[in-house]
């Protein structure tokens, strides 16, 4: 069983006021936590003396938070304190809780700021890796953009989509219903109101999403939910255009690369290994050209951002790229 933090303000001590904080908050704990009514065990609240108007468990209720114990309090009157404040503390069987400050109370704990870690660069420079292991390290979210596009690419077979053009993706993608929601610090994906994270790793759908996340219309919008999820929690992205485009303003950001030769090598290892017969000098060929097709093409090219730390990756391992990153991350904070 884990306990989450959370807390947020009112502008005026009126029920209203209090309704609209308290269900906003709960439900940006339950999906930044992946609560559900069977994990979820109680919550307890405290509100400042200067909250006589109505009972934040009220609230919660109204909310649609009725099958586990609430509790008020009030919280002791420390001379300074936040006032209008509403505290909340939720226990839950939950592996890795995200606590959330929302409105005035994001100042309480300026430690859990929320921040974003961009990681760009070329195929094959291992940033996915890392980033899976730099987001498990800072116990923050890995944020599964590929999964987003497969997603899409889903949407489109199902709805027998022949060819993949703007016109005939466009309608589709305008009002997708995809939700990323985290359970245990994993993503799931949500599609239509069903959890497709296992479908979306589908061979033919591996093709399509490549096809799809082509199209502008495609990435504007995955781009934008990308922003929105950003805005809501600490998050590692990585990409071709997280620190130029998605994310522009975040704090950390980092150009992993490596030289096309050893790019090369190490693909030719991993197909050998899986049993392909494959020659050296066509994979580093086809990573060129994959290469110039990623830093060539009209949206969203492979870019350097100019504030990006460069990781040379040629002469390291995971764990030295991991440990030069969270270092300079340290560094900078
Ligand atoms: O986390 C909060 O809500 C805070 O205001 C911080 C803090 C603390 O100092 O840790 C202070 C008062 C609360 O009762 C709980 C925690």
């Amino acid at each position: 069983m884990k306990a989450i933090r959370g807390a947020t303000t009112i502008s005026a001590d009126t029920p209203a006021e209090i309704k609209d904080a308290v269900g906003e908050l709960l439900i940006q704990m339950r999906e930044q936590n992946g609560l559900t009514d069977e994990n979820m065990i109680c919550i307890l609240f405290s509100n400042t003396s200067d909250i006589k108007s109505a009972y934040p468990a009220k609230a919660a209720r109204e909310a649609g938070f009725y099958s586990c114990a609430l509790f008020s309090s009030l919280e002791p009157e420390i001379e300074g304190a936040l006032p209008l404040c509403i505290r909340v503390m939720i226990l839950a069987e939950i592996e890795n809780p995200v606590p959330v400050y929302l409105r005035g109370a994001a100042n309480l704990r300026k430690d859990l700021k929320k921040f974003a870690v961009a990681l760009d660069g070329p195929s094959g420079s291992g940033k996915s890796t890392v980033a899976k292991m730099l987001a498990r390290k800072l116990n923050i979210l890995y944020l599964d953009t590929g999964a987003m596009y497969r997603a899409c690419a889903l949407k489109a077979i199902g709805e027998k989509v022949e060819r993949f053009t703007e016109d005939a993706v466009a309608p589709l993608i305008e009002n997708i219903s995809l939700n990323i929601q985290y359970t245990d610090g994993a993503q799931r994906t949500i599609l239509d109101g069903e959890d497709v994270s296992e479908k979306i790793r589908r061979p033919e759908v591996s093709m399509a999403a490549s096809a799809i996340s082509a199209l502008p219309c495609v990435r504007k919008k995955m781009v934008e939910m990308q922003r929105e999820i950003a805005r809501k929690m600490s998050c590692v992205l990585d990409g071709r255009d997280i620190g130029t485009h998605v994310l522009p303003d975040a704090p950390f950001k980092f150009f992993v690369t490596a030289s096309s030769r050893v790019r090369a090598k190490r693909r030719y290892d991993e197909l050998r290994q899986k049993g392909y017969d494959v020659e050296y000098d066509n994979v580093l060929q086809e990573i060129e050209e994959r290469d110039y097709n990623d830093s060539h093409r009209a949206f969203s090219p492979l870019r350097q951002a100019e504030d990006a730390v460069v990781v040379n990756t040629d002469e390291m391992n995971a764990q030295e790229v991991l440990d030069f990153i969270v270092r300079k991350i340290q560094e900078k904070v």
